[in-house]
């Protein structure tokens, strides 16, 4: 599946990144979200959105066998695999004969394939777009919403009935809940940045295409709720295929196959079969789960595209973004700044912290930070360092002031456990449940929090205790240096 992470408005529809998925999830929704209204627009943070009057509640089952048996009549080969209600993931592929590993499975035909190139049913839509050299997103997206429209003349009639009604992201938290539960996790900000640019490439098509074709694009149909519910199918179910130029495209059939940390085996088109496959990595039982693997994605970045936050310590993908500063009144604010210019990077920078370790990056900018002016003169090699863009490639090392590098990465970290302690540790939200509903909903999202920040949580842990253990060491070496030292001075007296 795929990933949104350039802007899509400052370009107008810039190009989009593809949707890859990680780790498997052991983690089994224990509630289900199908009761929970969606919101959606930051601009209207408390105002549940109209749910779109096409797809279905997740976890039906029903439109999925509609699916299954329209895919087949159109071309679909026999599968050794079907559609069942799962513990992860609601619904999913499961075995239904012995697999096994390193088999080929799927091959659905390109003609089942949603691409930039499908055929519109209401070809004077698809002419407007070309026209204006719509990019894949936004066109798919409005795609969706054109062949949803059409019901039972479009042919991808069983493919949208079986599609959730409300995707699972953090596209439909309100701006509210977000500020309430992730307060702590640098993910809000990337929820916030992908509301705004969902919201954003609305507002472009609406402005520049929607609103000079009123008859083609109606606004009781062509609105904000149907544009967010397009972009979380495409955000959940999208997926780039290498192997067809990097094409992205929705694969009907293949996108009910959920996410597992556990695989590493990913969609691709096979040019043998000429279709759309992935080879299995293990073996399967029958009454299985197979899974596949959306990428090498974050728990962070699993809930911000798929709205689900795998079990704690079971993603060796994990990671969470440390934000590092420069001192406003460090003496040497404006050479630092402009060293860290040169080199695209700003006063203020994320670095992913990993179970394992850290980036060199992080290690290099936070050299500049603590950098004394007398060393001004490797205030360039560190911001180059810090953006990996150093000619040597070497990691760069000053042991001078190594001690109080480390000390204020550890403290940066001891900062933001504390926010994630107050959140996790704390007696639920300040917001306000109007109905039995929304108190459901506030539980499941706070509940994905808590997940999250939990796992990110454990990552801060971890570094914490690596850089006390260093410190610890080179202050004991150093005192041990220094007792030496003062026992030889006594000796010569
Ligand atoms: C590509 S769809 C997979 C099919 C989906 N389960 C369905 O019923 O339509 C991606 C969605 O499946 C669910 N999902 C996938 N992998 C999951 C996992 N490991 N744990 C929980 N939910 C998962 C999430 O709701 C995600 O947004």
């Amino acid at each position: 599946m795929s990933d949104l992470s350039l802007s899509l408005r400052t370009s107008f529809f810039s190009k989009t990144l593809p949707l890859h998925a990680t780790s498997r999830s052991l983690f089994a929704p224990l509630l289900s979200f199908s009761s929970v209204a969606p919101c959606c627009s930051l601009a209207t943070t408390q105002r549940a959105a109209r749910p779109v009057p096409w797809g279905c509640e997740i976890e039906s089952l029903e439109s999925a066998s509609d699916l299954q048996k329209w895919l087949s009549d159109s071309g679909l080969p026999s599968q050794k695999m079907g559609i069942q209600r799962v513990e992860v993931g609601e619904r999913g592929l499961v075995a239904l004969k012995n697999i096994r590993k390193g088999e080929k499975l799927l091959f659905v035909p390109p003609s089942l394939v949603i691409t930039s190139d499908s055929d519109w049913t209401r070809s004077e839509i698809g002419d407007v777009m070309r026209r204006n050299s719509v990019p894949d997103w936004p066109l798919l997206a409005t795609y969706l919403i054109s062949e949803a429209s059409l019901d039972t003349a479009s042919r991808w009639k069983n493919y949208i009935s079986a599609l959730p009604r409300q995707p699972y992201s953090l596209l439909y938290w309100t701006r509210s809940e977000l500020d309430a539960f992730l307060v702590a996790s640098p993910i809000r900000d990337r929820a916030i940045q992908r509301i705004t640019d969902v919201t954003g490439t609305y507002n472009d098509m609406q402005a520049r295409i929607f609103s000079k074709h009123p008859d083609l694009f109606p606004e009781k149909i062509y609105n904000m709720e149907a544009f967010m519910w397009s972009f979380g199918i495409l955000f959940s179910r999208l997926v780039r295929l290498p192997s067809m130029d990097e094409k992205v495209a929705l694969v009907p059939w293949a996108d009910m196959l959920n996410h597992s940390s556990e695989v590493e085996t990913f969609l691709d088109y096979d040019k043998s079969s000429q279709g759309i496959v992935f080879t299995t990595d293990r073996s399967y039982q029958p009454g299985e789960q197979v899974f596949i693997s959306y990428g090498k994605k974050s728990n962070g970045e699993l809930l911000l595209s798929y709205g689900f936050v795998p079990k704690e310590g079971s993603n060796p993908n994990d990671s969470v973004e440390l934000a590092l500063s420069l001192n406003k009144s460090d003496k040497c604010y404006k050479e630092k700044l402009e060293a860290l210019r040169r080199y695209n990077l700003s006063e203020s920078e994320r670095f992913p912290l990993q179970v394992k370790g850290w980036p060199v990056e992080m290690m290099a900018y936070a050299y500049l930070v603590v950098s004394p002016p007398s060393m001004s003169q490797y205030f360039g090699e560190m911001a180059a360092a810090a953006s990996n863009k150093n000619s040597s490639k070497t990691r760069i090392s000053y042991p001078e002031i190594e001690e109080e590098t480390l000390q204020f990465i550890l403290d940066s970290c001891e900062s933001i456990i504390s926010k994630y302690t107050k959140f996790i540790e704390g007696q639920g939200d300040d917001l306000i449940s109007v109905n039995a509903k929304q108190a459901n909903r506030r539980l499941l999202l706070q509940q994905l929090a808590r997940d999250l920040c939990t796992s990110e949580r454990r990552i801060l842990y971890r570094t914490q205790y690596i850089l006390r253990r260093r410190l610890r060491d080179m202050r004991s070496g150093e005192l041990r240096a220094l007792t030496l030292f003062n026992g030889l001075r006594k000796l010569f007296k």
